[in-house]
């Protein structure tokens, strides 16, 4: 049935942890990690492709920053006409994009995607249709989110749109608590040892920092986005759509 190498990495015990980095060996298990670590991913994977289908403008780009394995690019290529645009997926973990170009060369849709290997912060967005962080922003760090956003926005069409999809913060303390308290659930009802969850935790405590959907929705207002919906949520991850 399920064939992906399965996740094991932090069920031994690790004299110390140290910071959680898209590395090949996170790469190797990443289809089977993020499918049991986030609730409605495979749902949001499969949404995107209608978001594009709706987005996508002739000659433009779509931009899948944060690509991984390109799940998300796969999606929306599918579901593109194929002269209307081309993909550009860009991750800065060449473990991710080597296995990203290999996974998108056994697939036969003829929309072009390029693979970049680079800093999401170092790309210039021109001409975009639609550009997607599918769980991508959270790893930047929090000072420099509103200037990415700030860039993305200047160099999407009118009309045109951005996903943001993201682990959330809550402000109030008992929805915090009911929130990850589900998460937590989902993960162990997913094979996920008390080990393995509180291992990752550390791992990510300094790398992965959510946001509130008040400073969500501030920061796309500042960037000039006139719309944000919230179409997406599965307890404390969320998908939103920023429309300029
Ligand atoms: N500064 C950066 N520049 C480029 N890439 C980065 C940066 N920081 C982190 N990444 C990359 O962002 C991705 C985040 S995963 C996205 C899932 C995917 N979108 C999916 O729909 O399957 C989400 C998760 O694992 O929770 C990783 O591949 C990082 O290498
Ligand atoms: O596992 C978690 O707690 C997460 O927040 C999601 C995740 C999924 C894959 C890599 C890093 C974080």
């Amino acid at each position: 049935m399920n064939d992906k190498p399965r996740d094991n990495i932090y069920a031994t015990p690790q004299s110390m942890i140290v910071d959680f980095a898209f590395d090949e060996k996170v790469a190797g298990v990443f289809p089977d990690m993020i499918r049991r670590s986030v609730p409605g991913y495979e749902t949001v994977i499969t949404l995107l492709g209608l978001l594009a289908e709706g987005y996508a403008q002739p000659d433009s780009r779509i931009y899948d920053f944060g690509s991984s394995l390109g799940a998300a690019t796969l999606s929306m290529r599918n579901r593109v006409a194929h002269d209307s645009c081309r993909i550009i997926a860009v991750d800065n973990s060449t473990a991710m994009t080597e296995r990203c170009r290999q996974i998108l060369a056994q697939d036969d849709s003829p929309v072009e995607v390029d693979v970049i290997c680079a800093d999401i912060r170092d790309i210039k967005v021109e001409r975009a249709s639609l550009v997607v962080l599918n769980f991508t922003l959270q790893f930047i760090p929090a000072d420099e989110r509103q200037a990415l956003l700030d860039h993305i926005y200047a160099g999407l069409l009118p009309g045109s749109a951005l996903v943001l999809s993201e682990k959330l913060a809550f402000e109030k303390n008992s929805e915090q608590q009911f929130q990850t308290d589900m998460h937590l659930a989902f993960k162990k009802a997913n094979g996920y040892s008390e080990l393995e969850i509180s291992q990752k935790r550390t791992a990510l405590e300094k790398v992965l920092i959510p946001d509130s959907f008040e400073t969500h929705r501030k920061r796309l207002q500042q960037a000039g986005f006139k719309d944000v919906y919230q179409w997406f949520q599965c307890f404390n991850f969320v998908s939103l759509l920023a429309v300029k």
